[in-house]
């Protein structure tokens, strides 16, 4: 049995262009990502993923515009934790993006999305979210940078997926 651990990943994209953050430390350094990380006890989901982005580079979003676009779970061969990764997306924010001490924040135009310096399975999932689809993944790792196995769904609704496997809104 896994133990669960609970993370937030928000990206901030406009119709042609997505912003993303390259990681200057801690997990996941020097690679870019969207803005996200740990949900802290008495935080919901969505609060923990709107103070993430907040710390991370400085925009301010509201709750009614950001969507839960997919749900992503990773293992790490040999560990005994199951990362659980609410994935978010908005178009609407407030603010300018400015560097922080955890990012350096850059746009980037859809098809020049650094995937050869990202997370391997951002490549896998990532284009769906562009397309506007929800989806699941789970990846499983053999090392940092070799998925061992993975599958990828595309979802018609999070809700029901949600339902279906008895978990929690994001709420
Ligand atoms: N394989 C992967 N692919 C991906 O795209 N994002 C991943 C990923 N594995 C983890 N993430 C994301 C989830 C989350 O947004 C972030 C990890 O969160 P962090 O460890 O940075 O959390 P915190 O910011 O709370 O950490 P600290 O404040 O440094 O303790 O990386």
């Amino acid at each position: 049995m896994l133990l669960k651990k609970a993370y937030t990943l928000v990206f901030i994209r406009t119709a042609t262009q997505i912003l993303l953050g390259f990681k200057k430390r801690g997990f996941g350094v020097n690679l870019y990502n969207g803005f996200g990380g740990k949900i802290e006890p008495n935080e919901t989901i969505v609060d923990a993923a709107l103070r993430e982005l907040k710390e991370e580079c400085c925009l301010t979003v509201r709750k009614s515009d950001l969507k839960n676009v997919g749900h992503l779970e990773f293992s790490f061969e040999g560990e005994p934790n199951l990362m659980v990764v609410s994935v978010f997306s908005s178009n609407i924010y407030e603010g300018t993006p400015k560097d922080t001490e955890e990012m350096s924040v850059k746009w980037f135009n859809y098809s020049e999305i650094p995937f050869q310096k990202m997370w391997p399975d951002d490549a896998i999932w990532l284009p769906l979210m562009l397309e506007n689809k929800l989806f699941y993944g789970r990846f499983h790792y053999i090392n940092n940078n070799t998925i061992g196995h993975y599958k990828v769904e595309e979802l018609k609704s999070m809700e029901e997926f949600y339902a279906k496997r008895n978990l929690g809104s994001v709420n």
